[in-house]
């Protein structure tokens, strides 16, 4: 279960470490992301997951290691300038205008990503350069159908897809989800995981989860993380029947 970064690796991490005072947050994490996989990490309360996911995303500045995105080191850029070349971070705080539709959300994204915020001469919902890529983005979801809902009226699966299309339409190209089966019921979880599936398609996926069901469902590979340190990584098979795992995370006695 060696970690490597192969040439289609589309997000490397070498040796990241953070410490919060005493507390080795991230203790020499390095894993990758690869084109159209879903990468899952996992692991108990308190192991570093959203540490981790933070100091990719650029929130958090790492003591020490590198971080290369689309081949370029991108440790030294801010959260701005990483999410600009594509490092898409969803589902912790809520970018939804609650009161805007669905379209109307995306258009958003689109007109930032466009660069322009004026707009004197065409009302904005007849404006096609907006609203052609913003239908795009939600076909992509598979939201079209739900494009003049307001973004409140919803189901909370849609709000998640709804999410990811503002990221497509933001130009993510690879995405930083953390915990997206949170507060789902068993059929919510069981249709976001059929979204997920797809997803990877569009972009792929570093996943930090709880539910296991979603995790074994979807994951091309599972990272475990424990104190801060990858203790195993792997094919959903291998980390099932690793024993270190067993007895750290899934429940096995010692
Ligand atoms: N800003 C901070 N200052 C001090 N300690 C912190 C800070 N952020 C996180 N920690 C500590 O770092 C450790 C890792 O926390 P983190 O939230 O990354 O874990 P996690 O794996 O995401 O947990 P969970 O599954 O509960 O979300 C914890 O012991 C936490 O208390």
């Amino acid at each position: 279960m060696v970690e490597s970064s192969g040439p289609d690796a589309v997000l490397s991490i070498r040796d990241l470490c953070k410490s919060f005072g005493a507390l080795k947050a991230t203790d020499h994490v390095s894993l990758d992301l690869r084109d159209g996989e879903i990468h899952a990490l996992i692991g108990p309360n308190g192991a570093g997951k959203s540490t981790l996911i933070h100091q990719i995303a650029g929130t958090l500045r790492p003591d020490a290691g590198e971080i290369d995105f689309l081949g370029q080191p991108v440790g030294h850029l801010g959260v701005a300038e990483r999410a600009r070349l594509g490092l898409g971070r969803s589902f912790q705080v809520s970018s939804l205008a609650p009161e805007f539709s669905a379209l109307r959300n995306v258009m958003l994204a689109v007109q930032s990503r466009q660069g322009s915020s004026f707009r004197f001469f065409r009302p904005v919902m007849r404006d096609a350069s907006l609203v052609d890529p913003a239908m795009a983005a939600l076909e992509r979801v598979g939201l079209k159908d739900r494009a003049r809902i307001p973004a409140a009226e919803l189901s909370h699966g849609e709000r998640r897809q709804l999410e990811i299309a503002i990221a497509l339409a933001l130009g993510s190209r690879a995405f930083l989800l953390d915990e997206p089966m949170a507060g789902m019921g068993p059929e919510g979880s069981r249709q976001l995981t059929g979204f997920l599936d797809r997803l990877r398609g569009e972009a792929p996926i570093l996943l930090i989860e709880h539910d296991m069901d979603a995790v074994f469902a979807l994951a091309d590979r599972v990272s475990v993380l424990v104190y801060g340190r990858v203790i195993a990584s792997g094919s959903v098979d291998e980390i099932r029947n690793d024993a270190e795992v067993r007895r750290a995370y899934l429940g096995d006695p010692a």
